[in-house]
């Protein structure tokens, strides 16, 4: 996870307080210490520093807050602001409009990361339904042509570039002028970096700005050097406008707080954080949104905007099925393959409250690997046993169903227990849906808006016997999963985001973490 340590050490010093029988003054300054020091080992500027515990207490009057769990929640929401004020510029960044070609420039340091943000970000766009293209403008560093010609085939962006045109200017033109007569929504013209900021990169950088006049220009900035970003974020600034900013590397640098408290400090708006090598590891970046993850609060919201992603709602065949309170186990298969469509596991972790423990990379590799263990065994499934209403019937209870679930595990390479246990899961996941059927729960393949209270706890606890014991005691119990739930339901009240929610979460309960 995006500065797990930082995250780790803040939820520490802030769960202190639930360890004290009163919270005094002694126990409010040693919870602020522990916050304080967690903040200047990320790098944090130490005037910012003082500025948040001086903020933090300026909010709290111990005396006249009652007791107890009270006083917990104000400390820990005075925190929570005074972290989102210091790492938010205040400026609301660009965004494309439909219906015109905008071409989004980039700019940076050699080896900050452009060419590789510029491809994840044209990555982004694309899975949102953009059509968009990548111009590498780069003549300078041999060799970035043929990365962007590589991954931009690898995920069918279409890209343009030359490797005889020696000026970066006319490349960067004609790139832009065909993609624009091909009426692309988005345009990213990648440019060269140097080794530091010198005249010659500024000229050129001038050039390819004058050529293709951007509709917005993003500095990339690799986190490592710290607070270092503000003045280096300054310099660019003062050449061309720049627009907003992206920040990589921040999967591996502890320095991660200093970059982002210091670009804020810029008033420049962080767009997106890079968080991997991979293409989609780049994660969109909101103050507040960042904060609560950072603070193991989860983000609904973003978990939501990815369930809507994988438009569950075309897939008419689960519709039908769950009308009938039906579910397949190729229904199962393929909440598996959205779960991992919906990008890197720590990413859709960490917008889950309480779950940061898990989000380190070992964690989400094994946890991948299992989702694809069990695809693999359903791999080995025949048609009809994909397809039965009733999929565990055909494996359990007779000689007959023992020697397809033997079957099944030599083809899969698995052992019969861990086939069992797969259709086991499905079994209760099965099992849940023909309640929610039989209580009129899907009337139009969604999950009805007017469910009432009681039909909620009961789905909540089926999806609680579901889950593995620790994932749901991370996510705070039966409270935690109900306020989840509340929330998936009343996002958008399309009740299109509960049927994700119960798909995702019904999958997650199927994974093993250990
Ligand atoms: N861990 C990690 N590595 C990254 C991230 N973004 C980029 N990188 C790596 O950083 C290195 C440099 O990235 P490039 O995209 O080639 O850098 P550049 O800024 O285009 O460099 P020039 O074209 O020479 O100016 C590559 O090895 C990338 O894989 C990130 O968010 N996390």
């Amino acid at each position: 996870m995006v500065l797990a340590d930082l995250g780790r050490k803040l939820t520490t010093a802030l769960r202190s307080l639930g360890n004290s029988p009163v919270i005094n003054e002694d126990v409010l300054k040693k919870c602020l210490m522990d916050v304080q020091r967690a903040l200047l080992e990320a790098d944090v500027n130490i005037k910012l520093v003082k500025q948040l515990t001086d903020g933090v207490k300026k909010q709290i009057d111990l005396d006249n807050i009652g007791t107890g769990l009270n006083k917990r929640r104000v400390i820990q929401t005075a925190v929570y602001k005074e972290l989102c004020r210091i790492c938010d510029p205040g400026v609301k960044p660009w965004k494309p409009t439909k219906g015109r070609s905008s071409v989004i420039m980039f700019v940076g340091l050699q080896g900050s990361g452009k060419t590789t943000s510029c491809i994840k970000l044209a990555y982004h766009y694309q899975k949102k339904g953009w059509k968009t293209a990548v111009v590498c403008a780069d003549t300078f560093r041999a060799g970035a042509y043929d990365q962007v010609k590589q991954n931009c085939t690898k995920a069918r962006i279409p890209f343009y570039g030359s490797l005889t045109e020696p000026d970066p200017a006319a490349i960067a033109y004609d790139g832009v002028e065909i993609f624009k007569k091909e009426k692309f929504d988005i345009i990213i013209v990648d440019t060269s970096g140097r080794h530091k900021q010198e005249d010659s990169l500024f000229e050129e950088m001038l050039q390819v700005n004058n050529a293709v006049e951007p509709d917005n220009i993003i500095f990339v900035m690799d986190a490592s050097i710290g607070q270092a970003c503000e003045s280096q974020a300054k310099a660019f600034k003062d050449q061309v406008d720049v627009g907003s900013v992206i920040i990589t590397k921040l999967d591996s640098h502890a320095k991660g707080g200093g970059a982002l408290s210091a670009i804020a400090a810029t008033q420049s708006p962080i767009v997106f954080i890079g968080t991997g090598e991979h293409i989609d590891e780049l994660e969109p970046f909101e103050t507040t949104k960042f904060i609560r993850k950072l603070l193991n609060m989860g983000d609904i919201e973003g978990l939501i905007d990815k369930v809507n992603q994988l438009k569950l709602e075309d897939n008419e065949d689960l519709k039908k099925n769950l009308q009938k309170g039906r579910f397949t186990l190729r229904d199962m298969y393929e909440q598996f393959q959205n779960i991992l469509k919906m990008g890197p596991f720590n990413q859709i972790m960490g917008m889950i409250p309480g779950f940061n423990d898990f989000m380190n990379k070992g964690h989400e590799q094994e946890s991948t690997k299992r989702l694809r263990k069990l695809m693999c065994i359903m791999d080995s499934m025949s048609e009809e046993e994909l397809d039965s209403p009733e999929g565990h019937k055909l494996f359990k209870n007779n000689d007959d169903g023992s020697r397809r679930l033997r079957r099944v595990a030599r083809g899969s390479g698995s052992s019969p227990k861990e086939v069992f246990e797969l259709i086991d899961q499905y079994q209760k996941f099965a099992q849940m849906v023909k309640k929610m059927g039989g209580m009129g729960l899907f009337k139009n393949g969604d999950l009805s808006k007017n469910m009432n209270m009681q039909q909620m706890n009961q789905i909540n606890g089926h999806m609680a016997k579901m889950m593995d014991p620790r994932v749901l005691q991370q996510m705070g119990g039966m409270d935690g999963l109900k306020k989840m739930m509340q929330q998936f339901n009343q996002s958008d009240g399309s009740g299109r985001p509960g049927r994700g929610g119960m798909g995702g979460l019904g999958a997650l309960g199927g994974l093993n973490f250990k």
